[in-house]
């Protein structure tokens, strides 16, 4: 029973004192009224009302607010009684004039209070959701506004010896100009938008990998506008009307993570809701979804993180993850809250740590229209980038069955790109058992071989190595392996730094002319080399290919490449596509027919350098392409239901789509087919558009 007492406020008189009746009447009707106790004389005054009328018990809550207790004297014994820790000393009662609700709040700088609202306001004014779930007093609040003040934040990791991006080379001025478009995203988003498609090649760094890797490590410091929706495992019950907080009636994709596996960066927990807000920036920016129509999200089911459990800061659950069937629980009941508000929705799983993220994409996939990035996504771009390889050594796809892969990384990421690429060899041909002998798999213990038994889960088990063979004990490690096999590939996935060394990289362009080194994991501090090194150590013969951008190199006076290998070139796109056709659930073949549309996008001069992925310069057009391929395959498959969009893709087939290019159309414009052309046409431009009539000539 939760006992709060009518104490009230402007003349700093207790209601009881005054009303006697009207506490006699509370204490009948057991009605809820917000505790407060402002000020020592008031808390003795409440202590002693209280005892008076033998009111004494310990008020036990049956709500989550975080409380603290304090202790009321009274002359003639001890009362207790609880009231909000930093709880104001003059109090404001909820002002009655209030009539907005949800995000309106938030954004009225005369009663906004951001994470300082209490829980039953958040519940009152439909916040919930809306803000993470730590609720902060106001002194929390100055003390985190004085520090940035005294020093921003990104002065302070310039300096800090320990912050681990700065030390590893990110530079403190993507932090100011991540921050810069945050402040600008904040207040404009038609413009922020606009300046991050006019420049997307040179912001995606800012906005997306590396530099929100470090904007998910100081999520709650640096928090100040609320974006999207907190769901937490405190809301257990209550996500279907949490959902109808969201202002907008119309949401196309949502991006969620529990934030357990941040890029490489490990268990961030509600922090990580900075990716779900970078990966959806990219869908305005790189696929055109309305940025009124895409919701990023935060699962705030605790931390295992003890650094972010003591941080005072942190705004996310202080408490451990939620785990097994309890966590299942919840996470069912957001995609039922989501589908329920939002039943065409498509929602994208990002960042969830291995143990979870292939259950749960087995879960929902075959009900839902969903997809995971980093399995799914991931393995599509990674395919991409081999068959353009190939294509740059002149030989066809279909060599891909007897190229020879050592991947440093078994987690959902690496397993997933490993199980793609034997798919895409089972396309040419081989055998699934033939497929597998392609691989030789390491993880944080080493190769992975027949001696861990019965260890491995049902995925892995067939890529073990026999023990032994090669002259390859399990445990080996990178260089030994390479060393002994000399793999064409040599892939990383691993989120573990720099583990090639300068030995290996030769050992692997030992071995073949053109090595693919493809260190893919984020952010750059934790790729598996650098662009420098694999330049260096395999004498300029490699085709490079990173998670994170790396600057191209010059080896011997001749420019080198630096690939991107990142899902960002294939979950925009696939999202895209899924959506304008309406399909009902993301398949295989969709994600195959992605892989190869993307391969598909390298012009034959740049392959020849040994540029394997599109620039980005123009990256709606890489989109499009992913997002036609995408609905063709849906459509072919019988899962496409929108009608414009089927009727687009019937007359395409029809293959009578040369009407349609008018006389004077750009160059670029005629190489595209028709249902590229429908796609690039549906997609959102942030520009501004007249807020209020004006008459023909009078805006000049
Ligand atoms: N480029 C891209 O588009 C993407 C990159 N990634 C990156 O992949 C990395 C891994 O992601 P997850 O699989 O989800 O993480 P995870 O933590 O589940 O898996 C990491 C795997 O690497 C292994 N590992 C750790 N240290 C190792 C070492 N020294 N040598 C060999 N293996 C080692 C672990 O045992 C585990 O199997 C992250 O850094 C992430 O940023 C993930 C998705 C997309
Ligand atoms: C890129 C990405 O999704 C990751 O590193 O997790
Ligand atoms: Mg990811």
């Amino acid at each position: 029973m939760i006992r709060r007492f009518p104490f009230v406020s402007r003349n700093q008189q207790p209601l009881s004192a005054r009303h006697p009746a009207l506490l006699q009447r509370w204490e009948k009707s057991k009605i809820s009224c917000a505790l407060w106790a402002p000020s020592s004389s008031v808390r003795s005054l409440a202590a002693s009302t209280i005892a008076g009328n033998g009111s004494d018990d310990d008020p036990s809550l049956s709500d989550n607010r975080q409380l603290e207790r304090v202790d009321v004297q009274r002359s003639d014994g001890e009362v207790r009684w609880r009231y909000y820790k930093g709880f104001p000393d003059r109090h404001q009662e909820l002002p009655t004039y209030v009539r907005q609700l949800g995000p309106a709040v938030l954004a009225n700088p005369h009663i906004n209070k951001g994470t300082a609202f209490l829980w039953s306001e958040r519940e009152r004014f439909h916040l919930r959701g809306l803000l993470p779930a730590r609720m902060v007093s106001m002194e929390d609040q100055t003390d985190r506004v004085v520090e940035e003040f005294r020093e921003g934040a990104w002065d302070k990791a310039a300096r800090d010896p320990n912050d681990e991006m700065v030390s590893a080379g990110l530079t403190p001025d993507n932090i100011r100009k991540w921050e810069y478009l945050t402040g600008i995203q904040g207040q404009n988003e038609t413009l922020y938008y606009r300046v991050l498609l006019d420049n997307f090649e040179e912001m995606a760094s800012v906005v997306y990998t590396p530099t929100v890797g470090w904007a998910c490590l100081n999520f709650s410091r640096m928090f100040r506008v609320a974006r999207g929706m907190y769901f937490s495992s405190r809301d257990k019950g209550h996500m279907v009307s949490i959902a109808y907080n969201w202002p907008s009636h119309e949401v196309d994709a949502i991006v969620v993570t529990d934030g357990s596996r941040i890029l490489g960066l490990g268990d961030l927990g509600m922090n990580g809701m900075g990716i779900s807000i970078g990966k959806l920036d990219l869908y305005v920016a790189a696929a055109g979804f309305h940025p009124a129509r895409v919701l990023p999200c935060v699962m705030d089911v605790g931390t295992n993180n003890d650094k972010l459990l003591e941080d005072k800061n942190y705004l996310g659950l202080s408490q451990r993850r939620l785990e097994g069937e309890e966590y299942l629980q919840v996470m069912d009941e957001f995609v039922a809250a989501v589908k329920a508000r939002w039943p065409k929705v498509i929602i994208q799983f990002e960042d969830f740590r291995t143990e979870y993220a292939s259950k749960l994409l087995e879960r929902y996939r075959h009900h839902h229209l969903c997809f995971n990035d980093d399995i799914q996504g991931t393995a599509a771009t990674a395919l991409a980038g081999i068959y353009a390889g190939l294509a740059a050594m002149d030989k066809p796809y279909s060599d891909i069955r007897h190229l020879r892969f050592v991947v440093c990384g078994a987690g959902s990421a690496g397993m997933g790109v490993v199980l793609w690429l034997c798919k895409a060899m089972e396309r040419h041909g081989a055998d699934p058992e033939e497929a597998a002998r392609n691989f030789w798999i390491l993880d944080a213990d080493g190769l992975m071989t027949t001696a861990r038994g019965d260890s491995f889960d049902e995925t892995t088990r067939r890529f073990a190595r026999p023990e032994g063979g090669d002259g390859l004990n399990d445990g080996a490690n990178v260089e030994e392996v390479v060393t002994k096999i000399r793999p064409e590939v040599l892939l990383g996935l691993s989120g573990a730094g720099r583990i090639w060394s300068p030995e290996t990289i030769t050992a692997l362009a030992e071995g073949t002319e053109r090595p693919l080194i493809f260190p893919m994991s984020n952010p750059s501090h934790k790729s598996e080399c650098s662009a420098e090194d694999a330049a260096k150590y395999a004498e300029g013969r490699g085709i490079f290919a990173s998670g994170s951008p790396f600057d191209d190199v010059t080896y011997k006076g001749k420019v080198l490449p630096s690939n991107q290998s990142n899902n960002l070139y294939v979950f925009p796109g696939l999202a895209l596509g899924a959506k304008l056709c309406q399909a009902t659930l993301v398949t295989d073949g969709m994600i195959m027919a992605a892989s190869e549309a993307l391969a598909s996008c390298n012009h034959p001069e740049d392959l020849v350098k040994g540029r394997i992925y599109p620039g980005l310069s123009d990256v709606r057009s890489i989109s499009a392409r992913v997002a036609a391929a995408v609905m063709r395959q849906a459509h072919s498959e019988g899962i496409a239901s929108h009608p414009k969009a089927v009727a687009v893709m019937d007359r395409e087939a029809r293959d009578d789509d040369d009407d349609e290019q008018a006389d004077g159309e750009e160059e670029d414009d005629k190489k595209r087919t028709l249902l590229e052309r429908y796609i690039l046409n549906q997609m959102y431009y942030p520009a501004y558009t007249p807020l209020a009539y004006v008459p023909p000539g009078v805006l000049e």
